[in-house]
C-alpha cells in the first residue's frame, strides 16, 4: 500500500509535464538539427530557394515523425503512468479508512474520498491546508512534534505511531478517531501518511458498556439483597456487603470459598445437584429456598435466584446469584406453624397435628399390616380442681400431666391434648393388646404420682379407653369415638383404670395382668421348669445335645407356653432374672448328663434381646458355668437375627467376649429376619438354625426346599454347622440329609420333655 502510494505520488507529480517535455524535446531536437543543416546549406551552396525547400522538408519531416514518436515512445509511457495513477486512485477509493498525505510542514497533499466523507471537506478544500486543520490534538495526547521527527525505518521503510484523538468535521463538534501516522519518503522527500478511522460508534459502545458495568457494580455493591458471583466450580468470586452481613464473614474470608461449604448439611445434596446440572448445561437458573451456615454456627435461610452464564461453545463460565435473607420470615412462619399445630397450654400436639400424624400412621400401618393403638385419657374429677383451687391451678395440673405423658412415650408415638382434661396417645409401633395394656398401666401409675399445685399436694387418677386400628376403626374420628366409649366404660367401672373398646380384648388384658403379677411369684415359688428337646446328628443318628425350653407351671392356669409370657417378661424387664435362672438350670442339668451319657453333650439356651444387651451378661454366663462346672464349649447361646442386627457392632463385641471364654453361638430362626450376609461373616458363630417355617414345607414347596438347601450351602461355605428345627416327618429328615444338613431337632425325633423324661428316653 505504501509503495503504491509512493509511485502514485511520483506519477501524479511528473507524468503529464515530463512526457510532454520529452516529446517536445525530441521534436524540437529533430527540427533544430534539420533547421541548422538547412539554414547553413544555402550559405554553403549559395542558394536561398534550396534553403526554403529544405526548411519545409525539415518541418514536414518533423511533423511526419511526430506521430511515430508519439505512438512508439510517448503513448506507452503515458499509458503506464496513467494506469499506475488509476490503480493508486482505485486503492485510495477502496480503502475504508480516511487517507491523508501531508509533508513535513504538516501541509496536506492528498485527501481520499473516505476522508472527504469523514471530515465533510472536499479534497480541493483541504489540500494545502495544515494537517491540524482536521485533527485537533488538545487533550488527546496528540502532538505534531511527536511524529514530525519520526525517523523513516531502515532501508526506506517507515515507522508508525497510533493515536486515539479528535477529528473536526465541518461545522460540527469534534469526533473520536483512531489515527495511524507513518513517515515515509516520496521522491526523496519525507512525507507522512495519516490513516484515520471514525471510532464514534465504538466509543459509544464502549461508553455504554462502561455505563452498564458501572450501573451493575453500583447495584451489586449497594443492593439490599446479598449478591455473589461464582466460578464454574461453585466457588465464590465476588460478594457484596449484604451477602457478607448475611453470613457474618468479610469479603476476603468468602473469597474462593465453595458454596457447598457454606450450605446447611441437609441442603447440600440439592445445591450440589444444581451445580452439577449447570456444569452439564442442563440448568440455566435456580430459584429456591435453602439454609446456609452463619459464621457464628447458626442456621440462616436464603431465597436464591441464580443464573448461569455460558460461552459461545456452551461451556459454563460463571453464575450470578441474588440471595434474600428470609430467616425472619421462616422463623415467623415456623412459629406460626408451631402455634397452629400445638396446644398453647401444654405445648403438646393439638388435634390438627394429631390428625396429620394419624394420616401418615394409617398409611404406614396399611402398607405393613401393623396394628395401631389409640389411648383416650380423661383425668378423673378434674372439674373439682378447677372449681375448688381455681383455673390457674387447673392449668398447672394440665401442664404437669402433659409433660409426664410426653416423657413416657417413644419418639415414634404421639401425645396430643384435645382440649380440657382430655389427652390422646397414639402408639404407632406394631401394637397388640399386651403392649397397649402395659403402656396404659404405666400411664395410670405416672398420673397417680403426687404433684404440687396451688400450694397443695394433689394425687390424681385418670380413665383410659383404648381402640385399635383396623379392628375398631379406619380413621382418626372412628378410632377416637371407639376409644372415648371405652374410656367412659373405664369411668363407669370405677375410674383409675383402662378399658379396651372390644370386649374380648378386656378379657385378654385381664389374663395378661394376671400373668404379669404371677411372673415374679413364679420365680420366687419355683413355678418355672426347663424342658429339653433333643438334637441329633442326621447322618449317624447320635444324640448330640438338647435345646433348653422354658415352661411355666401355673398353679391355676396350668402349663403356660413361653410364647404367652416371654414378651411380657421382656417388657417388664423380668426376662433378665428368668433367663438367668434358665441358664443356670440348663448348665447344671447338662453337667449332670455328661456323666450319665459318658460323653460330651451340648446344651443350647435361648437369649432374649434384653438379656443379650444386659451389662451383666458375661458375668452371669461365666457364673452359671462356674457354678455348674460345665465346660464352656458345651454351652451354645441361641440368638435371633433381629437381636444381632439391632446393633451389629455391640453384638459382635458381646459375642467376642463370650467366645473368648469358649462359648458357642447359633443364629436362631435363620432366614426369617434381615441379616446381612456381610455381617454374618463378622459374627463369631458356629451354627445356623434353619427356621421351622422352611423345614415344614421342604417336601411340599420347592421354594422352601430351595431356601433350606441354600442355607445349608451358605453355612458350609462359611464353615458353620446347620441345625434344622421343627422336623416333623421322615420325608423332611430325608430331604435335609440329602442336602447335607448336619443336625436335626423336631417332634419327629423327640418333643421337648422334662429333664426326668429326657433321661428316661435318651439315657437307657
Ligand atoms: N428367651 C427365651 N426364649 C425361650 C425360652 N424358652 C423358649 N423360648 C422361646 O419361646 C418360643 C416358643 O418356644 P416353645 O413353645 O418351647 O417352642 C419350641 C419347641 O417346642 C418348638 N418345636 C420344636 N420342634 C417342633 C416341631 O417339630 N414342630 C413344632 N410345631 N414346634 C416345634 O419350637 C420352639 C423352639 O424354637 P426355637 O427356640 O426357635 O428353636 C421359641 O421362640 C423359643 O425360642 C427361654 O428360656 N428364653
Amino acid at each position: 500500500m505504501k509503495q503504491t502510494l509512493h509511485k502514485f505520488q511520483r506519477l501524479q507529480d511528473q507524468t503529464g509535464l515530463a512526457y510532454v517535455l520529452v516529446i517536445a524535446m525530441l521534436l524540437g531536437t529533430i527540427f533544430a538539427a534539420e533547421f541548422l543543416v538547412m539554414y547553413l546549406l544555402p550559405f554553403i551552396v549559395g542558394n536561398k530557394s534550396v534553403f526554403v525547400a529544405n526548411l519545409l522538408d525539415a518541418a514536414l519531416l518533423s511533423l511526419v515523425s511526430a506521430p511515430f514518436v508519439w505512438l512508439l515512445v510517448a503513448m506507452p509511457l503515458r499509458k503506464a503512468a496513467l494506469s499506475e495513477k488509476n490503480r493508486g486512485d482505485a486503492i485510495l477509493r477502496s480503502v475504508a479508512d480516511g487517507v491523508m498525505i501531508f509533508d513535513k510542514e504538516g501541509v496536506i497533499r492528498t485527501f481520499n474520498s473516505v476522508s472527504e466523507k469523514m471530515f465533510g471537506y472536499t479534497e480541493a478544500e483541504v489540500v494545502g491546508q495544515q494537517f491540524s486543520f482536521l485533527v485537533k490534538p488538545e487533550g488527546t495526547g496528540w502532538d505534531q512534534d511527536d511524529f514530525l521527527p519520526l525517523p523513516s525505518g531502515p532501508r526506506g521503510g517507515s515507522e508508525r505511531i497510533c493515536y486515539e484523538t479528535l477529528g473536526w468535521r465541518r461545522g460540527e463538534d469534534p469526533f473520536p478517531i483512531e489515527l495511524s501516522i507513518s513517515r515515509t519518503r516520496l521522491d526523496g522527500q519525507p512525507v507522512f501518511i495519516g490513516i484515520a478511522r471514525d471510532i464514534t460508534e465504538r466509543k459509544q459502545a464502549d461508553a455504554a458498556l462502561r455505563r452498564s458495568e458501572e450501573r451493575f457494580r453500583s447495584i451489586f455493591e449497594h443492593a439490599v439483597a446479598g449478591m455473589n458471583t461464582m466460578d464454574s466450580q461453585g466457588r465464590l468470586v465476588q460478594v457484596n456487603d449484604a451477602f457478607c452481613r448475611f453470613l457474618g464473614y468479610s469479603g476476603d474470608e468468602l473469597q474462593g470459598v465453595a458454596i457447598e461449604d457454606l450450605t446447611h448439611p441437609e441442603d447440600r445434596a440439592e445445591t450440589c445437584e444444581a451445580l452439577r446440572d449447570a456444569a452439564a448445561g442442563l440448568r440455566q437458573v435456580f430459584n429456591g429456598e435453602k439454609r446456609y451456615l452463619h459464621k457464628d454456627g447458626s442456621t440462616v435461610w436464603g431465597h436464591i435466584s441464580r443464573a448461569w452464564v455460558f460461552d459461545d461453545e456452551g461451556r459454563q463460565t460463571y453464575s450470578i446469584g441474588l440471595v434474600q435473607d428470609i430467616t425472619e420470615r421462616k422463623r415467623a412462619s415456623e412459629e406460626l406453624d408451631y402455634l397452629t399445630h400445638h396446644d398453647p397450654l401444654t405445648l403438646l400436639p393439638n388435634r390438627r397435628l394429631l390428625n396429620d400424624r394419624m394420616v401418615h400412621a394409617l398409611a404406614r400401618a396399611k402398607r405393613s399390616g401393623n396394628q395401631l393403638a389409640l389411648l383416650h385419657l380423661d383425668l378423673d374429677r378434674f372439674k373439682v380442681i378447677n372449681d375448688s383451687l381455681g383455673l390457674e391451678c387447673g392449668d398447672q395440673v394440665l401442664r404437669e400431666m402433659g409433660s409426664r405423658l410426653n416423657s413416657m412415650i417413644r419418639t415414634a408415638d404421639t401425645v396430643a391434648r384435645l382440649g380440657g382434661d382430655e389427652f390422646v396417645v397414639l402408639l404407632e409401633e406394631d401394637c397388640d393388646v399386651q403392649k397397649a395394656a402395659i403402656v396404659a398401666q404405666k400411664i395410670l401409675a405416672e398420673i397417680a404420682a403426687p404433684l404440687s399445685a396451688g400450694g397443695q399436694t394433689l394425687v390424681l387418677t385418670a380413665s383410659l379407653g383404648i381402640s385399635f386400628y383396623p379392628s375398631d376403626g379406619g380413621t382418626l374420628e372412628e378410632l377416637l369415638k371407639s376409644a372415648e366409649k371405652a374410656m367412659y366404660r373405664a369411668k363407669e367401672e370405677g375410674r383409675n383404670t383402662y378399658r379396651f373398646y372390644t370386649a374380648g380384648m378386656n378379657a385378654r388384658s385381664r389374663e395378661l395382668l394376671l400373668l404379669e403379677g404371677g411372673l415374679r411369684q413364679a420365680l420366687d415359688q419355683d413355678e418355672f421348669i426347663v424342658y429339653y428337646q433333643p438334637q441329633f446328628d442326621l447322618l449317624s443318628g447320635a444324640l448330640v445335645g438338647s435345646e433348653a425350653l422354658l415352661r411355666w407351671q401355673h398353679p391355676q392356669l396350668g402349663m403356660i407356653s413361653p410364647l404367652d409370657f416371654i414378651p411380657m417378661a421382656e417388657e417388664t424387664g423380668l426376662i433378665v432374672a428368668i433367663g438367668n435362672w434358665v441358664l443356670k438350670s440348663a448348665c447344671l442339668q447338662n453337667q449332670l448328663w455328661q456323666e450319665r451319657a459318658g460323653r460330651p453333650l451340648q446344651v443350647a439356651v435361648n437369649m432374649s434381646a434384653r438379656q443379650f444387651r444386659h451389662a451383666d451378661l458375661l458375668q452371669d454366663v461365666v457364673a452359671a458355668l462356674q457354678e455348674s462346672g460345665l465346660s464352656p464349649d458345651l454351652l451354645e447361646l441361641e440368638i435371633t437375627e433381629s437381636i444381632l442386627m439391632a446393633d451389629v457392632e455391640q453384638a459382635i463385641e458381646v459375642m467376642r467376649q463370650l467366645t473368648v471364654q469358649g462359648i458357642h453361638f447359633a443364629i436362631d430362626d435363620f432366614g426369617t429376619g434381615y441379616s446381612s450376609l456381610n455381617y454374618l461373616r463378622r459374627f463369631p458363630i458356629s451354627n445356623l438354625k434353619i427356621d421351622r417355617s422352611f423345614v415344614q414345607d421342604v417336601t411340599t414347596d420347592p421354594n422352601a426346599a430351595a431356601i433350606a438347601q441354600s442355607i445349608v450351602m451358605l453355612a458350609h461355605n462359611l464353615n458353620l454347622q446347620v441345625v434344622a428345627e421343627g422336623v416333623e416327618t421322615a420325608e423332611q429328615a430325608d430331604f435335609l440329609r440329602s442336602v447335607g444338613c448336619n443336625l436335626v431337632q423336631g417332634f419327629f425325633f423327640g418333643r421337648p420333655a422334662s429333664a426326668v423324661e429326657f433321661e428316661r428316653l435318651y439315657f437307657k
